[in-house]
């Protein structure tokens, strides 16, 4: 059994812009580690937010202070921001040669990268960034996760909680696959207190794809009214940074490489110190199946390019 690292645990963030900025204001409230380095290619930005983050660490135990790109690669967590966000209206998928070209420079910065790290992809496509940092990292593959489907798996919990009136973790349902316009609602096999999600009384008459489109587009709606998500993301990468110094093993789902559909798609996973321990595939129908069969390849179509 691993031991859990949080004390004298150091996590990077690279890239301080709104979701690097927001995901490091998120683990200094929770003093997931002992000291967070911050790096971004803007020296300007990244100081201002430095400085910014060190007038609130004094209700954290945790110190923060700019991190140059090798000092980032010998961090326990390394978490990446860096990249192109979104436009409105555009989807997640036309950042991809952007960001890659992006992903490249900043792992070529980091190199060469603490044996034992975490290396966390937040940028988009985060899918196709995760496997990209699995073949360029020189870190083994269960080291490197991207945020995957844990955002939008809350974003259906919430949109379930609201009909049920029960706490979005009293909801065992997933979205899989893909992050972004390919992901999967997983209907068929979600329950709540044991009982299938489907055979609630309150959810009879709805309408599912409406519900999973609400959910799979959430994020354009936050684009639109304010330019960037930021906020759910903090949370979930904070919660994710916990899950990695405490070893919960917590089953999360997480961008990975899934051998049963050849490609890194986002499928519930226990992550602990170690990083990914297990994979667990949800139940589907043949619909949800065909829906992420179709959405592995075209990961793998736009992955095999490198
Ligand atoms: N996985 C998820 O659930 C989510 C992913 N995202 C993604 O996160 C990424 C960042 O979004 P925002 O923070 O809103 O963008 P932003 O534009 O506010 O910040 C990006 C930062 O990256 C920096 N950067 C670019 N190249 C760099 C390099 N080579 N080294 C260091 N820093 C570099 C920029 O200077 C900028 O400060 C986007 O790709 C966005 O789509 C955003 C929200 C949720
Ligand atoms: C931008 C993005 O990937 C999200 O909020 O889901």
């Amino acid at each position: 059994m691993s031991q859990s690292r949080r004390g004298g645990s150091q996590m990077a963030i690279i890239g301080a812009g709104s979701v690097g900025s927001g995901i490091a204001f998120a683990c200094l409230m929770r003093s997931v580690v002992s000291e967070l380095l911050i790096n971004d290619f803007n020296a300007e930005v990244c100081d201002g937010q430095v400085l910014d983050l060190q007038d609130a660490a004094f209700v954290s135990n945790t110190k923060v202070r700019v991190g140059t790109p090798k000092e980032c690669g010998q961090a326990d967590i390394i978490v990446i921001t860096a990249g192109a966000r979104q436009r409105p209206g555009e989807s997640r998928d036309e950042l991809v040669q952007r960001n890659q070209d992006i992903l490249k420079s900043v792992l070529d910065g980091m190199q060469p990268i603490k044996p034992t790290a975490i290396l966390m992809l937040v940028a988009n496509p985060v899918n196709v960034l995760t496997c990209m940092a699995q073949k360029f990292s020189g870190l083994p593959p269960r080291q490197v996760i991207g945020t995957g489907t844990y955002l939008d798996s809350i974003r259906f919990r919430v949109a379930m909680k609201e009909r049920l009136r029960v706490s979005e973790s009293s909801v065992h349902a997933y979205v899989v696959g893909d992050h972004g316009d390919k992901q999967v609602a997983v209907w068929s096999s979600a329950t709540v207190g044991g009982k299938p999600l489907l055979s609630f009384e309150e959810l009879h008459g709805l309408d599912q794809d409406e519900v999973s489109h609400q959910v799979a587009h959430k994020a354009y709606k936050i684009i639109d009214l304010k330019g960037a998500t930021s906020f759910g993301i903090a949370a979930v990468v904070s919660e994710l940074a916990l899950c990695i110094t405490l070893n919960k093993l917590s089953v999360i789902p997480l961008s990975t490489y899934c051998e049963r559909f050849d490609a890194c798609l986002s499928f519930p996973v226990s992550l602990g110190t170690n990083g990914v321990e297990n994979i667990a595939y949800p139940e589907m129908n043949e619909k949800e199946l065909a829906l992420v069969q179709a959405s592995a390849e075209a990961t793998r179509k736009v992955c095999s390019a490198f």
